[in-house]
């Protein structure tokens, strides 16, 4: 399997390269040139096979030769062997063909731990066998920052660094990171906002020279690992409602676009998936692109969703690279434009992007109700995120005879402001294993949202490391 940069200039690379390159040297994300292709007989068995199953089948054609049968298996049970249920991405029936895909069942309680809890093994394996170091660099609105530190605290080969926006997470998504003291582990909160924290991480990956040598490694969807390993639960749960004898539609709670576009990747990849549903929060652009053809950035708002609080979405240029028939001088040119200035994207991409996806936008009121209401249906607690999934689906499912299945990206006991203020007085309980986590010691250092500093910030302390 080769990967090709969606910007066009960068050199093709392995699985293995890939996973330790993040961001390609032209700017662009990598992708794979083509998209393995499963039967629907292949589909239809993997009915009741364990989750683990799916995901060597689903996941296998992606790695090529960069990992022997043996080393792949063993790193995807020991992932999966962290989920608190057995079959990791459970699925609950609310109504007569509409499903909840539950992805809060890792450690950290989001779906981010799908991905990470691989990828901290795909790393820590890949830099042994090089003998080398790796820093990681990640941006996180507050999900992907606590499953990476999880995902990759063990790892002997590596730092890492995650960059918070300051006050903007939920205190128990901060805690989950400050409160993690291991050596390797460092956390920034940024005077600023997600998109600057992800400005910055993509601007260390192009000018690398604060590091004196050493690897950047990214965490963010910006690494394929990342969206590889979101694939399998599309398959695996579209077989549980009857794929491929019936198609599915997926409703998709996004803001960076990895997740729904591993829900597109899998389409791609032969699921028979009718509609793909992208629901977003007050920070609608995603919506607006779709559902108007207006590829335009608003100033970006604090929501009770604060995970999904993104303007400038990474993965939507992988789509856009598709869309595009992989013209990567036409996407770096668009990208170019959408800095500037507003854009559309052309006539024939949009309509091919139509065919596929429907969107909704959802503001905190309505968020609010939704929570209370689905409660009183369905008896379920969705967090803030799920819970514009869940509108969505009722909004856009196209044809009541197909199945939707949305998308339970976390656990609510993450979002306690919401959950209260939705009229759940008590919150929700936080699990077990983390019911001390209001009490623990916490360490972060607060940085100005100045790239200069925050890498100066990384360069002292790696010093500090090899002093
Ligand atoms: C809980 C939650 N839901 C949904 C999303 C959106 O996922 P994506 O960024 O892959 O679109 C995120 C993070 O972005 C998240 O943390
Ligand atoms: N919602 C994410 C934002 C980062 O997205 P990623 O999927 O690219 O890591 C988060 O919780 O950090």
């Amino acid at each position: 399997m080769r990967y090709i940069s969606t910007r066009g200039q960068a050199p093709a690379l392995n699985f293995e390269e890939v996973v330790l390159t993040g961001l390609a040297t032209d700017g662009g994300l990598y992708v794979p040139e083509t998209y393995p292709q499963f039967s629907a007989a292949e589909i239809a068995a993997m009915a009741g096979l364990p989750y683990t199953e799916v995901a060597y089948r689903v996941m296998r054609p992606f790695v090529g030769d960069s990992l022997t049968d043996d080393e792949f298996r063993g790193m995807i049970e020991g992932a999966y062997s962290s989920f608190s249920h057995a079959a990791v991405a459970p699925i609950k029936q609310l109504d007569s063909n509409h499903f909840l895909l539950e992805l809060f069942h890792g450690p950290t309680l989001a779906f981010k731990d799908v991905a990470l809890q691989l990828l901290g093994r795909l790393l820590d394996h890949f830099l042994a066998k090089r003998g080398e170091r790796g820093v990681i660099m990640g941006a996180t609105s507050g999900d992907t920052g606590s499953a990476a530190i999880e995902g990759c605290k063990p790892c002997e080969q590596v730092d890492i660094y995650i960059l918070h926006p300051h006050q903007r997470v939920s205190e128990v998504q901060r805690r989950q990171m400050t409160s993690v003291l291991a050596p390797n582990v460092h956390n920034i909160a940024v005077e600023g906002d997600f998109d600057a924290c992800q400005a910055m991480v993509k601007a260390s990956f192009a000018d690398q020279s604060f590091l004196k040598g050493q690897r950047l490694i990214a965490v963010n969807s910006i690494n394929w690992a990342r969206i590889m390993a979101q694939i399998v639960y599309y398959f695996t749960s579209a077989v549980a409602v009857g794929a491929p004898h019936r198609e599915v539609a997926f409703s998709v709670p996004s803001a960076n676009f990895g997740d729904v576009f591993a829900g597109y990747v899998a389409h791609k990849m032969g699921l028979p998936i009718k509609q793909l549903i992208v629901a977003t929060n007050a920070n609608d652009i995603l919506h607006r692109t779709l559902a108007q053809n207006d590829f335009s950035k608003k100033q970006l708002l604090p929501t009770l969703a604060p995970s999904m609080d993104i303007v400038v979405s990474s993965n939507f240029e992988r789509l856009i690279f598709d869309l595009y028939d992989q013209q990567g001088e036409q996407v770096a040119a668009l990208l170019e434009r959408f800095q500037q200035q507003a854009t559309t994207l052309d006539a024939n991409a949009y309509a091919k992007a139509k065919a596929l996806f429907s969107s909704l936008a959802v503001d905190d009121a309505t968020i609010l109700k939704v929570i209370a209401e689905a409660y009183q249906k369905t008896g379920e607690l969705l967090d803030p995120h799920t819970a514009t999934g869940y509108l969505a689906t009722q909004t856009c499912a196209q044809d009541p005879a197909t199945p939707v299945i949305t998308l339970a990206t976390a656990h609510p006991a993450k979002f306690a402001e919401a959950i209260v203020k939705a009229g759940f007085a008590e919150g929700a309980p936080l699990p077990l294993h983390m019911q001390d986590l209001l009490e623990r010691e916490e360490r972060y250092a607060v940085l100005p949202a100045d790239l200069a500093e925050i890498q100066a910030y990384i360069a002292d302390k790696q010093a500090q490391k090899t002093a």
